[in-house]
C-alpha cells in the first residue's frame, strides 16, 4: 500500500484491542483463498501476496505490521543489511515476506542453508520465524511459498520462549553465531522474558538491531524499561528477587513526545514478573548489554490508529 507518513491511512476497521480479531476461521479461510486466487498461481511473487493480504485485511482484520510501521524496518534492513534475522510471531506471514525480501535484496548471491553447522566458506543468510499456532504457521507457509522465498523462511512453530531457548540446537546454531536483526511482533507481555532469552542464550549481542512492533498499540513500558535502562538499573533490579504475580501495568503516555522520553528510568521491576505464557521457562537477561534505542513512528495501516516500533541496536557489553 502506498505510504503517507504525513497523513493516516484510510481507516477500514474500528479499534480491535478487546474484541475478537483472529482465531475465528478468518486465517483458514485466507489460507484457502491464497491458494484458489488465480492471479497468483499465474503471477506469483512478493508485492503480489503482500497485495492480497492488504485486500484480505480490509474485510477481516490482520494483525500484520502493515505498510507505514514495516517501510520504516526495510529502511533498517537496507541500511544493515542483515544475513540471519529472527522474527518473534509469524502470523500469517505478512513481515516475513516483507522483511526477507529486502534481505535477500540485500543478499542475492547468499545460500539459504537448512542448518548453520557446517564450517563453511559459504556467504548465507536466513530468516527465521517462530510462530505458536500451527494453523497461522500454514498459511504464512503458503503465503511464502507463493511468494518466492520458502527456501529463505524458515518457520520454527511453538511457544517462544523454549523455541528460543533450544533454538540453537533446533538450527545447528553454532555459538558465537547471533542474530544480526530480530523483530519482536508477538505477545506483548513476553517482549521482555523473550529478549532476555535471547540475551542468556548470546542470540543477540553487539551489533544486534532489535525492533519491537506495537510499544504504543497496545503498548508495553516494561520493554521499554529493559531496552533503554543502563546496565547498572538492570543490574539493581536483577538483584531483586523475581515477582511471582503480575503488577499493575504502567499506564501508557499521551503524547508522541512523552513515550519518547519515557522509560528510562522504569518501571523496570515490571520485567522481574514472567508471564505464565512463557510456560515455566524463565529468562535472567544479560544487564550489561547496552542498548541505544529510538522509536519509529507508524500506523496501523487497517485501523489508522498511532503506534510505533523500538529499534534498539545494542552498542556494547559493559564490563562490571
Ligand atoms: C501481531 S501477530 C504477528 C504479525 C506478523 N509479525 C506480521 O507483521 O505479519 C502475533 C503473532 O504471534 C503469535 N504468538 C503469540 N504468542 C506467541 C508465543 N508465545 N510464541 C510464538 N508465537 C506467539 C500469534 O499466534 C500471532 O500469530
Amino acid at each position: 500500500m502506498p505510504v503517507d507518513k504525513q497523513n493516516p491511512p484510510q481507516k477500514y476497521h474500528e479499534p480491535v484491542q478487546g474484541t475478537v480479531f483472529h482465531g475465528d476461521g478468518r486465517e483458514e479461510a485466507l489460507q484457502k483463498a491464497l491458494l484458489a486466487e488465480p492471479s497468483l498461481q499465474n503471477n506469483p511473487g512478493t508485492q503480489p501476496v503482500l497485495d492480497f493480504l492488504y485486500e484480505f485485511g480490509k474485510k477481516f482484520y490482520l494483525m500484520n505490521v502493515g505498510g507505514t510501521k514495516g517501510e520504516g524496518v526495510e529502511r533498517v534492513i537496507k541500511e544493515r543489511k542483515p544475513k540471519l534475522v529472527l522474527e518473534v510471531g509469524s502470523y500469517v506471514g505478512y513481515s516475513a515476506i516483507t522483511f526477507s525480501r529486502s534481505m535477500r535484496d540485500a543478499h542475492p548471491n547468499s545460500i539459504y542453508p537448512k542448518d548453520w553447522s557446517s564450517d563453511t566458506t559459504e556467504d548465507r543468510a536466513g530468516y527465521i520465524s517462530l510462530e505458536k499456532s500451527p494453523v497461522y504457521a500454514a498459511t504464512a507457509r503458503t503465503a511464502i511459498e507463493i511468494a518466492g522465498l520458502k527456501d529463505v523462511v524458515k518457520i520454527v512453530e511453538g511457544s517462544s520462549t523454549s523455541s528460543i531457548k533450544s533454538l540453537r540446537e533446533t538450527l545447528n546454531l553454532p555459538a558465537p553465531l547471533k542474530f544480526d536483526l530480530v523483530f519482536i511482533d508477538h505477545l506483548k507481555p513476553l517482549y521482555t522474558n523473550d529478549l532476555k532469552m535471547m540475551e542468556d542464550e548470546g542470540l543477540v549481542g553487539p551489533d544486534t538491531c532489535i525492533v519491537a512492533d506495537n510499544v504504543v498499540k497496545p503498548g508495553n513500558p516494561a520493554y521499554l524499561s529493559w531496552v533503554r535502562a543502563t546496565p547498572a538499573l538492570k543490574r539493581a533490579s536483577l538483584e531483586k528477587p523475581r515477582l511471582t504475580t503480575q503488577p499493575p501495568a504502567t499506564t501508557n503516555p499521551s503524547t508522541k513526545e512523552e513515550w519518547t522520553k519515557a522509560f528510562f528510568d522504569g518501571p523496570i521491576d515490571e520485567t522481574r514478573w514472567t508471564p505464565d505464557e512463557s510456560e515455566g521457562v524463565t529468562a535472567k537477561g544479560n544487564p550489561n548489554l547496552v542498548y541505544s534505542s529510538e522509536m519509529v513512528w507508524g500506523y496501523d495501516d487497517l485501523t489508522a490508529e498511532v503506534d510505533a516500533c523500538e529499534i534498539s541496536v545494542c552498542l556494547r557489553e559493559e564490563k562490571e
